[in-house]
């Protein structure tokens, strides 16, 4: 039977990477690239048929940042396919780091070297800010928005007796310190992707333990450090071809594990499973805030549209 696998970020760095991946491992797969940016997501079309010319890729426009998007790009979705085999939560932002040199040199002659390599822990800062649903960006983006999207497209991923997949691209920089559930957005800190990266590890478990009987199943993998759009944000590429050699230490199915893709010294590539420091109390609140959160998201998007009807209609009445 065809499998139908969305990927979210499709167009660049790790999605692209993923897309090329899977169309090679199964040429009959329904593969669709839900993108911000429709031209980039073209591109990214025509260079996945140059290596796989008879591939059947589909193209969606979805900002997870917006709302409203995510709310039209499930509609659509739902228009197009009867089912989604495998959801992947991989778009992601890290907007304006800054990374803590003096830390970054303290740390070298510690003996948390090799963890900073690893976890970027201490190094990383982020500047965020609000989005147009008044929700801070990274959450929106990374966590949110791909929340919103699970919970539109449930008629298609919880169908009797099939099984479905959800698997997020997360990051060895989720650190339990940097989330807090009382600030579950990151509003007052300043590692606001760490804190959206360790929401997802949670959200997974939580959607593990509410959604496993109606066949969804949700993991979580980490692809360790990878040139991207998104490390070329933090430093010019010039600079990680010198360092890339020393720090390729990368990371990335059991749901309370994270897959980490590591190299080994001898530059041989490997997986490992590990266990995610998730706590399970905290896990179902966090979930139930973010079941408030989405009825909030989805008054106000009511009432944005009711507004602009009625001023329409305002508008109308006075030509
Ligand atoms: N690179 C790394 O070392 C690591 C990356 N990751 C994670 O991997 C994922 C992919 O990142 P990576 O490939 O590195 O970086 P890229 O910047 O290359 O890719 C990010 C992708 O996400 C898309 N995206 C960003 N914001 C939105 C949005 N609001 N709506 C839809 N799409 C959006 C981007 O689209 P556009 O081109 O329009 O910006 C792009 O396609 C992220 O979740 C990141 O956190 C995890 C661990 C390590
Ligand atoms: C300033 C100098 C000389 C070196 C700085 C190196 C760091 C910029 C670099 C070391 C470990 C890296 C790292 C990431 C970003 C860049 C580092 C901090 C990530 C946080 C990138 C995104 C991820 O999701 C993580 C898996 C990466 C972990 C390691």
């Amino acid at each position: 039977m065809e499998k139908i696998v969305v990927v979210t970020g499709a167009n660049s760095g790790i999605g692209l990477a993923l897309c090329d991946r899977l169309l090679s491992e199964d040429g009959r797969l329904r593969l669709c690239l839900a993108c911000r940016n429709m031209k980039r997501a073209e591109a990214a079309r025509a260079t996945l048929l140059v290596s796989h010319g008879s591939a059947r890729v589909d193209l969606l426009h979805l900002d997870v940042g917006s709302a409203q998007s995510v709310l039209s790009a499930a509609e659509e979705l739902k228009a197009r396919y009867h089912r989604v085999d495998f959801l992947y939560l991989n778009a992601g932002i890290m907007p304006n780091p800054t990374v803590d040199i003096r830390a970054f040199f303290k740390g070298l002659f510690s003996r948390n070297v090799i963890n900073m390599f690893a976890t970027a822990e201490g190094l990383l800062t982020q500047q965020d800010q609000l989005n147009s649903d008044s929700l801070q960006e990274v959450f929106a983006t990374n966590l949110f928005g791909h929340f919103l999207l699970i919970r539109e497209l449930e008629p298609l991923l919880c169908q009797p007796g099939h099984t479905s997949r959800l698997v997020w691209t997360s990051s060895s920089n989720a650190r339990r310190s940097a989330f807090s559930i009382q600030d579950i957005q990151h509003r007052r800190g300043k590692e606001p992707y760490s804190s959206s990266k360790y929401a997802s590890d949670m959200l997974s478990m939580a959607l593990n333990k509410h959604k496993n009987q109606q066949g969804l199943f949700s993991s979580v993998i980490c692809p360790g450090l990878v040139m991207t759009n998104l490390t070329y944000g933090i430093l010019p590429s010039f600079f990680w071809t010198l360092i890339m050699p020393v720090i390729r230490g990368t990371e990335s199915l059991d749901p309370r594990a994270k897959y980490h893709s590591l190299t080994s010294g001898l530059g041989t590539n490997y997986t490992e499973p590990r266990r995610m420091d998730l706590d399970d109390e905290m896990t179902e609140v966090f979930f139930s805030k973010l079941l408030e959160l989405e009825k909030e998201v989805r008054r106000n998007l009511s009432k944005k549209t009711a507004d602009s009807e009625h001023y329409q209609q305002y508008l109308n009445e006075i030509q």
